[in-house]
């Protein structure tokens, strides 16, 4: 058998895909069906899971339980490791440009040194939290470069290392981020309370009547469909080559396919999701696309609590693909394009600024 996965199965091919066609790739099978999968995912969503990562349950384990002690903590104490700018602690605001969500997080650069500076406004034991987040982030870049080759082996590329080394060069700008959403139930006129009670006060602590109410499944529930739902990450691509994300149990993400569907994607807390970045489209012009992705907050009585590692370059990295007849885009260095990255809204599609227009 070629993949295990929990969700429900259609047989396509060569692959096993979960009913809305995203697949799930095993990656301790034979190295080159896998890679040739990997390219197949990377150019039909741009967005596929991985099992069999490599990544210890234990390094998970630590990191997710270091994120749940610090969104725990009183505002107050949450906003010495703030205002994000862009790294630090955000609560609503994301970037510079009147993006908001409904969601509070960190996001840190993901080398050690930045990493040991962070912890000290993060946690009351720095060493631990420093450690613990170089392990996991470690962990996931190593996971990053596996996928990395086998797309380098999928494509035939001669040099195997190709794009990892971009991100495995000690100067690469990679970053971490964990993102925390407050429970959501749509609102109606029954509950108004609990209304208040999610919106306006989930970011000074975690009441323990409300984990009661998680634990004894006592808060209400009522469908949510359109517009009652509200956005907790807004839609957009991510900047970088690649992303790894991790989630607990709780819903909320989705993907858009190339047709403009919204695609929900089924959280698992075991497995990671991988994400092409508009880099990677770019590196390989255009065969790959940037996935499209938000956050919806679900009808969820529990917090989604999920952490990305963005694996990017070397400010001075140029981002090229090989030279070929038509170049979608110019060359850029990946400090280049942060820039506009930064100058732009969530939403925006960043890469029609570095668009040749010499060619037809
Ligand atoms: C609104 C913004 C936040 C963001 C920088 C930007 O100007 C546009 C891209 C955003 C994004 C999305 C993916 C990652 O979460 C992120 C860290 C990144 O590299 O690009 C964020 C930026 C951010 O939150 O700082
Ligand atoms: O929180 C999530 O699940 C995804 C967030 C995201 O896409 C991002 O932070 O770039
Ligand atoms: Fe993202």
């Amino acid at each position: 058998m070629v993949v295990a996965t929990p969700t429900p199965l259609l047989r396509r091919g060569n692959k096993k895909t979960s009913a809305f066609g995203v697949s799930t790739i095993d990656l301790s099978e034979d190295k080159s069906i896998v890679s040739e999968m990997i390219v197949k995912a990377c150019e039909e969503y741009g967005f596929f899971k991985v099992v069999n990562h490599g990544v210890p349950k234990k390094v998970i384990a630590r990191m997710e339980r270091e994120a749940v002690d610090f969104f725990s903590c009183p505002v107050s104490q949450k906003q010495r490791a703030g205002p994000a700018t862009p790294f630090g602690y955000g609560c609503k605001n994301i970037g510079f440009n009147g993006d908001k969500g409904d969601l509070e997080y960190i996001l840190l650069e993901a080398n050690p040194l930045s990493l040991s500076q962070c912890a000290k406004t993060i946690s009351n034991d720095p060493s631990t939290f420093s450690s613990v987040t170089n392990d996991y982030v470690s962990a996931v870049r190593k996971l990053s470069c596996d996928i990395l080759e086998l797309v380098a082996e999928g494509l035939w590329v001669e040099d195997k290392c190709i794009f990892s080394k971009l991100i495995s060069d000690s100067q690469n700008d990679s970053c971490f981020r964990v993102n925390h959403y407050p429970p959501f139930s749509a609102p109606n006129n029954n509950n108004h309370h609990h209304h208040h009670h999610h919106h306006e006060e989930y970011n000074n602590h975690w009441d323990p009547s409300e984990l009661e109410e998680e634990r004894l499944h006592i808060s209400p529930i009522i469908p949510s469909v359109g517009s009652k739902s509200r956005v907790g990450f807004g839609e957009h691509t991510d900047p970088q080559i690649l992303t790894i994300l991790r989630s607990n149990d709780v819903s909320g993400l989705q993907i858009c396919s190339h047709d403009g569907f919204w695609i929900p994607v089924p959280p698992d807390p075991n497995e990671f999701f991988v994400f092409v970045g508009d880099s990677f489209q770019a590196l390989t012009n255009g065969r790959f696309t940037s996935v499209r992705h938000r956050v919806l907050a679900m009808n969820s009585w529990k917090r989604r609590m999920s952490m990305m590692y963005f694996a990017a370059p070397a400010l001075d990295a140029w981002i090229s693909a090989p030279p070929q007849i038509n170049n979608i885009y110019r060359p850029f260095t990946w400090g280049e394009f942060k820039q506009i990255v930064y100058s732009l809204r969530l939403a925006d599609s960043r890469l029609d600024y570095f668009k040749n227009h010499d060619n037809h």
